[in-house]
């Protein structure tokens, strides 16, 4: 068996019991049935997957997954390949988007090379899993072989058992990589069935020729690669990217090991999906941290049966998102866990 099977068999539906528990616990605090909305969803779940009714959330942490991607060959993003290294030196030097919103929600952001096209000679605080210098041109043959998609997925897998053993309260998604929004345009329409231009998007910002370029590029390359739409597995190696399997990976491992995984825009849904349909109970585990502008992202959340936090017309990824939403999904869990009674505070309950 390899590290994919054996996580999926790891995998476990929430604690059902622990959910009604800490629902009854948010009935008794000092606020009409329900008042605080999702807040109260939050620190339910939370409560179930960690397996405490007291869940510490001190430590978060946001994954943000760098992969570059053939398919940039064909013309389908507004900005160079380049930009993906570009980009890997400002996060690390603390100055992308994610950075500063990490920072302002007290989240630790941890950048994890899958696959950019550069060498980093040992970069300082790049955590180095380079499964490949990108991956090839999925409109001219398969993004990756299953063995890359696997060693990517064990990337994520890994990091999920890395926070298991440190104790991190909740993770985050979040990924790096010009071109990537064709491969997750390619992902949902290969599961879904649905048509190409229902699905895909202007990603950094490309005009309408290229738009119409973009999903030329994705349905030749469906219709080349054939991905069989019942095995995740397949669609992931022939039309997906490095960073998006191990995005996949970590919300697997994620959901193995008891932890909340906030997952970010339109890229990072992309991975999820993956990983919901190699295993049914999988999005017990995932938060939608917001919707993002790419049309497709819906059809996304749709098929996983998620309800995004926020709607901000965000559209950078990197992990931003997950980073504001976790503040939220914080705010729940210390309602659950700070709130007094009406016992406590001596107020009259409904009559
Ligand atoms: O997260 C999102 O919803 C999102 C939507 C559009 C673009 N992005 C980011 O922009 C890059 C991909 O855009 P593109 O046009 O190069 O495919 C990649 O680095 C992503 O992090 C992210
Ligand atoms: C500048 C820039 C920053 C990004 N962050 C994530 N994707 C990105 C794409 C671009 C182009």
């Amino acid at each position: 068996m390899n590290i994919v099977e054996t996580t999926l068999e790891r995998i476990k539906p929430v604690n059902a019991e622990l959910l009604q528990q800490a629902q009854a616990k948010l009935d008794n605090k000092t606020k009409p049935l329900g008042s605080l909305g999702r807040l109260e969803e939050f620190g339910r779940r939370v409560a179930a997957i960690s397996g405490t009714m007291n869940p510490d959330t001190t430590k978060k942490v946001i994954f943000t997954f760098a992969g570059d991607h053939g398919v940039t060959d064909e013309g389908v993003s507004a900005f160079p390949k380049e930009v993906t290294p570009q980009m890997a030196f400002n996060m690390l030097a603390g100055g992308a988007g994610v950075n500063v919103l990490a920072r302002h929600a007290g989240v630790e952001v941890r950048l994890v090379d899958v696959g950019m096209d550069y060498d980093f000679n040992g970069a300082l605080g790049l955590i180095d899993r380079k499964v490949a210098r990108g991956t090839k041109n999925f409109a001219k043959g398969p993004a990756m072989t299953r063995d890359q998609a696997l060693a990517a997925l064990k990337v994520g897998i890994d990091q999920a058992d890395q926070c298991k053993a440190e104790g991190v309260a909740m993770a985050g998604t979040g990924e790096l990589g010009i071109g990537n929004t064709t491969p997750s345009s390619a992902i949902i329409a290969a599961i879904s069935g649905m048509p190409v231009k229902d699905l895909t998007h202007r990603g950094t910002g490309i005009n309408d020729a290229a738009l119409a370029n973009k999903i030329r590029a994705i349905e030749q390359g469906l219709a080349l690669n054939r991905p069989d739409p019942k095995d995740p597995l397949d669609v992931l190696t022939k039309v997906g990217g490095l960073e998006i399997a191990a995005i996949a990976g970590l919300v697997l491992g994620c959901a193995a090991n008891g932890i909340p995984v906030v997952v970010d825009g339109f890229i990072s849904t992309a991975g999820a999906l993956i990983a919901s349909e190699m295993h049914p109970n999988v999005r017990d585990y995932i938060f939608a941290a917001h919707a993002s502008v790419e049309i497709g992202h819906r059809f996304m959340l749709e098929r996983i049966g998620a309800t995004p936090i926020l709607d901000l017309n965000m559209r950078l990824g990197e992990g931003t998102g997950a980073a504001l939403a976790m503040g939220l999904i914080e705010a729940g869990v210390k309602v659950l866990k700070e709130m007094a009674t009406f016992e406590q505070a001596g107020v009259a309950e409904q009559l």
